[in-house]
C-alpha cells in the first residue's frame, strides 16, 4: 500500500493539467517517460488533458507531474478492460464558516474542496483531494464513521474503524486516517493517497473531515494521540502561547512559532525576558504562518488604544480589559470598524460578569430584533463579594467592611487598585458596555456614579496606603448596613440602564429581602434583561469575578474566533 508501488492491474487515469505552450507538453512527456509503470500516454495541450495506461499509481504520475510547476488534478480514472470497481466524490463546505463582513465587495475565499474516491482495482482506492480557502500548513483529513452533517463535523461520529485498532497512519491506523493535507500559502492543498484497506463501497454514506489541527499519526505523547489525536471533530482546539508579555518584559518563540515551555513561565519571564517592546511583540505575532490572536489581559489603556494598529497587523483580539469599550466614544466605534475592514475579531465577552455569557446574550438579543427595555444588575465580583458577606438579615458573627475588602483583594476579584471597584468605576465601566451594546450613546461622563470610597482616602498615591487605612471608615459602612437592616433590606450595590425612560445610574441601595439581588452569594454577579420578549426577565447569574472564570470567558472568545476562521 505504500504511495510509490505499482499497482496490480493496469488502469487509465485521466489528468487536468495546465499546459500553456509546446514547451509544457515537452516537460509533461519528459516526466512521464521516466515514471514507472506508465504503459502509454496521450497529451492534449487544447484540452489541457493527459490520459494515462498503466500501473503507476496517480499519486506519483501527479507528483513528478507537479514538480514542473504546472498545476494537476486527477480528473477521473477508470479500468481499461472490464466492469469500473466504483467511484465516489466528497464535497467539503466550511461548517461554521461566516464572513465577518458580509458587504465586503472582496469577501475571503470561502473554505472548499473535493475529494475524488475511485477504486481502481479490487484491491486498491485512490482518493484524490483538492482544497481552497483554509489557513496555511498541514491539515489532518479523516473519512468519518457517519455520513451525518447536520451538526457539522461533530454530528460525523469518530474516525472510520472497522479494524478496531488505534489512531495512527494509512498503514495502521483506522482505515478512515488518510494523514494530512498540506496547504499552501495562498490556502490551496491538495493529497493524493492510495490504499489497500479502503474500498470505495465501504465509505460511500460516509463523511469526510479536515481538522485545523495537524494529525500526529498516533506518535503523540498522551493516550489521546491513539484516539484521535485530539483534534477529532468534538475535540477542544488546542491553541499555542508562542509570545508572552508583561510591563517589563517579553518572550518571543522562535522562528518556527513552536509553543513556549509555560512549565515556569513566570520565572523564564523575569530571567531570559528581554525587555518589552510591544512593536517587536506586534510584528513577530503578526508574521505567524496560522491566524494569530492577541490576547490583552491587562486593564492597561496604553495597550487598548493599540487595537487598531495590532488589527491592522491582521491580528485577532481578545480581551476582558475594559477601557477601549468604556472610555472615548468614538475610538470605540472605530475599533470596530478597523476589525471589520481587516475582518478581525474583537471579542470581549469576560468585560462584564467575567465567564458569564452576558455580551453573547445581549448581541443575540438585539440581533434577532429583541427591544431591551431594561438591564439592570450586580455588575462587580467584588462589590457582590462585600456586601454579600458584610449586609445580609441573618444574625451571626460579621466581619468589618475593611477585612472583607482585603479578602477580596486576596481573592483576586478587585482591580489591580480595589478603588476602582468601590469607586463604581468599573461598574459604570461595564454599563457603559452593555449600554454601548444595546444602542445607547453612553460615555462614562454622562453616567451618574455612586462613589463608596471615603473621601480623604481617594487621593492616596496607593493602593497599599487605602487598604492600610480603610478600617477607619468601618462605623461608617456599618451604620450603613444598620439603617437598612432595620427596614428588613440589604445593602447591594448595582447597575441600571433603561433605554425607554432613558435612565442610567450606578449606585448602592438598600433592597428588601425577596428581592432576587438580594439573595447573592459569594462573588456572584446577577444581570437582568427585561425585553419585549422577556417581559418576566432573562437572568443571568454566576461567578463574575476570578482568575478561573475569567479566563473561561477569554477561552470561549478564543473558541469562537477557532470556530469561524480558516483564514
Ligand atoms: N480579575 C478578575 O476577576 C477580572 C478581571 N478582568 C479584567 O482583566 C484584566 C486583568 O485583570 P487582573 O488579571 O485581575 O489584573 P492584574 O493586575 O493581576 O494583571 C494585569 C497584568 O497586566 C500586565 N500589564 C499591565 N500593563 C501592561 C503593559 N503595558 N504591557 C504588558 N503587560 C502589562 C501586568 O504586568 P506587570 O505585573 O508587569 O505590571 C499584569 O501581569 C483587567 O482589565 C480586568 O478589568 C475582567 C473580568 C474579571
Ligand atoms: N474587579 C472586577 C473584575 C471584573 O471585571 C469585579 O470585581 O467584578
Amino acid at each position: 500500500m505504500a504511495t510509490t508501488r505499482l499497482a496490480n492491474t493496469p488502469f487509465k487515469t485521466e489528468y487536468a493539467v495546465k499546459m500553456t505552450c509546446d514547451s509544457c507538453v515537452e516537460s509533461v512527456r519528459n516526466v512521464l517517460t521516466k515514471v514507472p509503470g506508465i504503459n502509454h500516454f496521450e497529451i492534449d495541450l487544447q484540452e489541457q488533458r493527459v490520459v494515462i495506461e498503466g500501473t503507476a499509481p496517480p499519486s506519483l504520475v501527479s507528483r513528478r507531474l507537479k514538480e514542473t510547476g504546472m498545476t494537476v488534478i486527477v480528473r477521473g480514472q477508470g479500468v481499461i478492460r472490464g466492469s469500473h470497481g466504483g467511484a465516489a466524490v466528497c464535497i467539503f463546505e466550511s461548517f461554521t464558516y461566516t464572513p465577518l463582513n458580509k458587504d465586503d465587495p472582496a469577501p475571503q475565499v470561502k473554505p472548499q474542496g473535493l475529494a475524488r474516491m475511485v477504486q481502481i482495482d479490487d484491491n486498491n482506492c485512490l482518493i484524490d483531494v483538492t482544497v481552497q480557502g483554509i489557513s496555511p500548513g498541514y491539515h489532518g483529513i479523516h473519512i468519518q464513521e457517519l455520513g451525518d452533517i447536520s451538526a457539522g463535523p461533530s454530528s460525523t461520529g469518530g474516525h472510520y474503524n472497522p479494524e478496531n485498532v488505534e489512531h495512527g497512519d494509512l498503514e495502521k491506523g483506522h482505515v478512515g486516517d488518510l494523514g494530512n493535507i498540506f496547504v499552501d500559502e495562498n490556502g490551496w492543498g491538495d493529497l493524493v493517497v492510495e490504499s489497500s484497506r479502503i474500498k470505495v463501497w465501504d465509505v460511500i454514506g460516509r463523511s469526510m473531515v479536515i481538522t485545523h489541527g495537524k494529525d500526529d499519526a498516533g506518535k503523540g505523547d498522551n493516550e489521546q494521540s491513539k484516539i484521535d489525536a485530539h483534534i477529532s471533530a468534538n475535540a477542544t482546539p488546542k491553541f499555542s502561547i508562542v509570545a508572552l508579555k508583561n510591563s517589563s518584559k517579553q518572550l518571543l518563540s522562535t522562528s518556527d512559532y513552536a509553543p513556549l515551555d509555560l512549565s515556569d513561565w513566570k520565572t523564564t519571564l523575569q530571567t531570559h525576558g528581554a525587555p518589552s517592546d510591544l512593536s517587536t511583540f506586534v510584528d513577530y505575532l503578526s508574521k505567524s504562518p496560522t491566524p494569530a490572536v492577541i490576547i490583552d489581559n491587562t486593564s492597561s489603556q496604553e495597550i487598548a488604544s493599540q487595537y487598531p494598529l495590532f488589527l491592522k497587523k491582521r491580528l485577532h483580539v481578545v480581551t476582558p480589559n475594559k477601557k477601549a469599550f468604556s472610555g472615548d466614544f468614538d475610538y470605540y466605534k472605530k475599533i470596530f470598524e478597523e476589525a471589520a475592514r481587516q475582518k478581525r475579531w474583537l471579542l470581549h465577552e469576560s468585560t462584564v460578569g467575567a465567564g458569564l455569557p452576558v455580551i453573547n446574550t445581549l448581541n443575540d438579543l438585539i440581533r434577532t430584533g429583541d427591544k431591551i427595555v431594561k438591564i439592570e444588575g450586580i455588575f462587580s465580583g467584588t462589590l457582590s463579594y462585600i456586601f454579600n458577606e458584610f449586609s445580609s438579615l441573618s444574625d451571626g458573627a460579621k466581619k468589618k467592611f475593611s477585612e472583607i475588602v482585603r479578602v477580596a483583594q486576596e481573592n483576586g476579584y478587585t482591580e489591580p487598585d480595589p478603588r476602582d471597584d468601590l469607586n463604581g468605576l468599573d461598574v459604570a465601566r461595564k454599563v457603559v458596555i452593555l449600554g454601548r451594546i444595546a444602542g445607547l450613546d453612553l460615555d462614562l461622563d454622562s453616567l451618574p456614579v455612586e462613589n463608596i470610597v471615603p473621601e480623604s482616602l481617594r487621593a492616596l498615591p496607593s493602593s497599599t496606603e487605602f487598604m492600610e487605612r480603610l478600617s477607619e471608615f468601618d462605623h461608617h459602612f456599618e451604620n450603613l448596613n444598620q439603617t437598612a437592616k432595620s427596614n428588613d433590606q440589604v445593602l447591594r450595590y448595582i447597575g441600571v440602564i433603561d433605554p425607554v425612560h432613558n435612565e442610567k445610574s450606578v449606585k448602592l441601595v438598600s433592597l428588601p429581602s425577596s428581592h432576587p439581588f438580594a439573595s447573592l452569594k459569594g462573588s456572584d454577579n446577577i444581570i437582568s434583561f427585561t425585553t419585549q420578549r422577556f417581559p418576566n426577565p432573562l437572568i443571568i447569574q454566576g461567578a463574575g469575578a476570578g482568575a478561573a472564570v475569567t479566563a473561561f470567558g477569554i477561552f470561549s472568545d478564543l473558541l469562537k474566533i477557532y470556530d469561524s476562521s480558516d483564514s
